[in-house]
């Protein structure tokens, strides 16, 4: 059975394999949004200007109170970039997902803002538990339940830089909520480098990164508000 991608106008297109590898299943009326922004070439000269040694720990939402998840399972580790750098990778990936606002029914009048962003490397052993990026867990009353913690934050956007197979092995992006419901396998999404992944922070949404096992994956993450203005 196929599944159905959205193609780069933001129409849904049906494909067995476009970009990504991606486990067989039922597709649930919950559609991404995939682009190739980059090519593998400026890919590779944006990783040499990066210092893959400048590391700090990862921050979670909502650090500093209760987080959103077990701290635990993020083990990325996150990059220092220089600010042009990052501004010249942020202004195609805001492009992009200014394009991708009509998929999911964001109102053209309003103004997205890229609010925060995040460079990230997963070494061996690195992965990035399941979460959703502006909700989480309720512990306590209401336990199990998702509470919107971020309620400004809209969109998600993923630009992976390190392609999955090549340059490093497991990694893979998996939602945990679309695909067949029945076997709980989600959708796995095997990064390629150059591929921006837009999707709604929202729970319905939420998402994991499997276990590195060899080599190194590289991420830019971008998160974005919406400021309906004054019409
Ligand atoms: O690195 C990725 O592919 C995803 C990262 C992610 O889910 C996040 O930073 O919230
Ligand atoms: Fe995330």
């Amino acid at each position: 059975m196929g599944f159905r991608l959205l193609d780069n106008d933001g129409a849904l297109a049906n494909s067995d394999s476009a970009l990504f590898d991606i486990k067989p299943g039922r597709f649930e009326e919950r559609p991404f949004f995939v682009d190739s922004i980059f090519t593998p070439q400026e890919c590779a000269a944006i990783t040499r200007q990066l210092d893959l040694h400048d590391l700090a720990p990862s921050r979670m939402m909502g650090e500093g109170d209760d987080g959103y998840v077990n701290l635990a399972s993020r083990s990325s580790r996150r990059l220092a970039v220089g600010q042009a750098l990052k501004e010249s990778v942020f202004a195609r990936i805001d492009a992009a997902v200014d394009k991708a606002r009509a998929v999911f029914d964001i109102d053209a009048r309003a103004a997205l803002n890229r609010e925060e962003e995040d460079l990230l490397l997963y070494g061996p052993g690195a992965g990035f538990g399941a979460h959703a990026d502006n909700s989480r867990l309720a512990s306590g009353p209401g336990q199990g339940t998702w509470q919107l913690a971020l309620p400004h934050r809209k969109l998600s956007a993923v630009l992976w830089l390190s392609s999955g197979g090549e340059d490093f092995a497991g990694g893979e992006f998996r939602f945990l909520n679309i695909g067949t419901e029945r076997d709980q396998q989600g959708i796995c999404l095997r990064p390629r480098a150059g591929v921006l992944l837009v999707f709604p922070s929202h729970p319905w949404y939420r998402h994991q990164v499997l276990p590195i096992t060899a080599g190194q994956r590289i991420s830019f993450v971008g998160w974005y508000s919406c400021d309906r203005g004054a019409g």
